[in-house]
């Protein structure tokens, strides 16, 4: 027994190693699995992130909630403005402090400036100071800014226009902590201002990813060019006139929000609200204007030209400017190669569903607001062409000596072309684009959206676009 147990614990103490692995193979089972797995935390993940952690951070941050800051000037052909946005990986609108945009506005525009790019370049240094404060310290290097300059340095043309834009690239490369490349510093074509627009209003809408015959048409009335963008069925696509060479062409292809869309867009250089002036004064010369108000004699400055620009005897008299009009406009004289034109010989697009409900912003909006038929501090006015002919003919029969107290929210410079101006805008509608005098639009400064409201203006658009080409 004595000897049985001695061998026992003989067996016990004194075995051989592949003997005690074998007896403590549950053991050590048990203690390599959990040691394996951290030696494969500690060992693995690291080197993938020193391996490109940046990369891998920056593609993984959408699902974690990224937000993208952009910066987006509007040289205006009468005002330089900066618009920051800043979007989610949804492509939806992000506070920045109470409000869903960064918006300031400044006259004049870069175009004011022909023969010194650097003060062009310059005049932007404020509102540029003001849109890097909104963007977080630790994102200014990676937040884009871009310039798109419209009617003004479009009508300025050759060298003048691409000085200025140089001269703005070279300014944000040196006092900008945004990202900037030459390429993002440009002239916009109509099309694409007029394309924007109708992103941006579209979206504000809420109207994105729906069917097209449930998106609205826009007009957007600048100072230098004026343009009318709507969507259009795939069949009517392609029915649109084919075109020369060196003209915009009528139709671009938009996918957005999971959509394609066929949008018609045409800008008419020449024909935005001041530049529209230099033309109806064209017409009459120095024969006096019916469209100036009685007691008015001066000139008119425009895009470096002057023009007379004087009440003739018998005074202002709306069936009488809206005959010059017609004749700035070349409603009846251009030949319509395509088969239905607006005005100057353009296609109309055709029409449709998606010009059902117009969204007709800037200059439409300000003058309506100025002469009192809409209230100036609404967003958004549900109005008819005729309202403006209404008003026209209150100012035609405005004396200019009488005209600061009845429309005492219209600037004095701008008195004596108020007759002018609204006629123009009537006139524009009704016998340039085609609507029904009768028919109901939306005048539109802003939008809402999320319960603030956000400009209505093309920068919102190109950002839009830019965020989504990128997704
Ligand atoms: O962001 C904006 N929100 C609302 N209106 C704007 C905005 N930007 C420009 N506008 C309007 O556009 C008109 C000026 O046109 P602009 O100077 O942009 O000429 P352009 O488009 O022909 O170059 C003004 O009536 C101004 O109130
Ligand atoms: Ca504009």
């Amino acid at each position: 027994m004595e000897h049985e147990k001695m061998v026992k614990r003989n067996r016990q103490y004194g075995d051989s190693m592949p003997d005690k692995i074998h007896r403590y193979r549950g053991v050590i089972l048990v203690i390599s699995v959990p040691v394996l797995l951290i030696c494969f935390v500690l060992f693995v993940m690291p080197k993938t992130d020193s391996m490109g952690g940046g990369s891998v951070n920056r593609k993984l941050s959408p699902k974690f909630g990224s937000r993208n800051y952009a910066v987006v000037f509007d040289a205006g052909s009468s005002g330089s403005r900066v618009h920051v946005f800043c979007l989610d990986q949804h492509l939806d609108l992000v506070p920045i402090g109470s409000d869903l945009e960064l918006f300031l506005q400044k006259k004049p525009g870069l175009s004011a400036y022909p023969s010194d790019p650097a003060a062009a370049a310059n005049s932007l240094k404020s509102l540029l100071e003001q849109a890097e404060d909104v963007v977080p310290m630790e994102l200014r290097s990676n937040t884009p800014v871009r310039v798109g300059a419209t009617a003004g340095l479009r009508q300025l043309g050759g060298n003048a226009s691409d000085k200025i834009l140089q001269a703005v690239r070279n300014f944000l490369k040196s006092k900008s902590s945004l990202k900037s490349k030459a390429s993002w510093v440009t002239v916009l074509d109509g099309s694409q201002e007029g394309a924007y627009q109708w992103v941006t209003i579209n979206y504000l809408l809420g109207n994105l990813g729906r069917k097209y015959s449930d998106t609205v048409g826009v007009v957007d009335l600048g100072g230098g060019s004026v343009q009318m963008a709507y969507a259009i069925s795939e069949s009517d696509a392609q029915k649109a006139p084919k075109l020369s060479d060196g003209e915009d062409t009528y139709v671009q292809a938009m996918y957005l929000k999971g959509a394609k869309y066929y949008l018609y867009v045409h800008s008419y250089l020449h024909y935005g609200l001041l530049a529209a002036r230099a033309e109806i004064l064209k017409v009459t010369k120095e024969s006096g204007s019916p469209c100036i108000l009685t007691g008015h004699h001066g000139s008119y400055k425009y895009g470096g030209k002057v023009y007379p620009a004087s009440a003739m005897s018998q005074g202002s008299s709306v069936t009488n400017c809206r005959l010059v009009a017609l004749k700035a406009l070349k409603v009846n004289e251009s030949t319509c190669t395509h088969m239905k034109c607006t005005f100057d010989g353009v296609w109309n697009g055709g029409g449709g569903d998606g010009q059902k409900n117009m969204f007709v912003a800037s200059f439409f909006f300000d003058r309506a607001a100025e002469v009192g038929f809409i209230d100036p501090n609404v967003a958004v006015a549900r109005v008819r062409p005729i309202d403006f002919e209404s008003a026209a003919r209150r100012a035609c029969d405005t004396r200019l000596d009488d005209a600061k107290a009845t429309f005492p929210r219209v600037v004095p410079d701008n008195l004596p072309y108020l007759c002018m101006d609204l006629v123009y805008q009537y006139t524009l509608l009704v016998d340039g684009f085609g609507l029904d005098a009768r028919q109901e639009m939306t005048l539109v400064k802003k939008v809402k959206y999320k319960n603030s409201l956000v400009e209505a203006a093309w920068p919102l658009g190109s950002a839009i676009e830019v965020a989504s080409s990128m997704n």
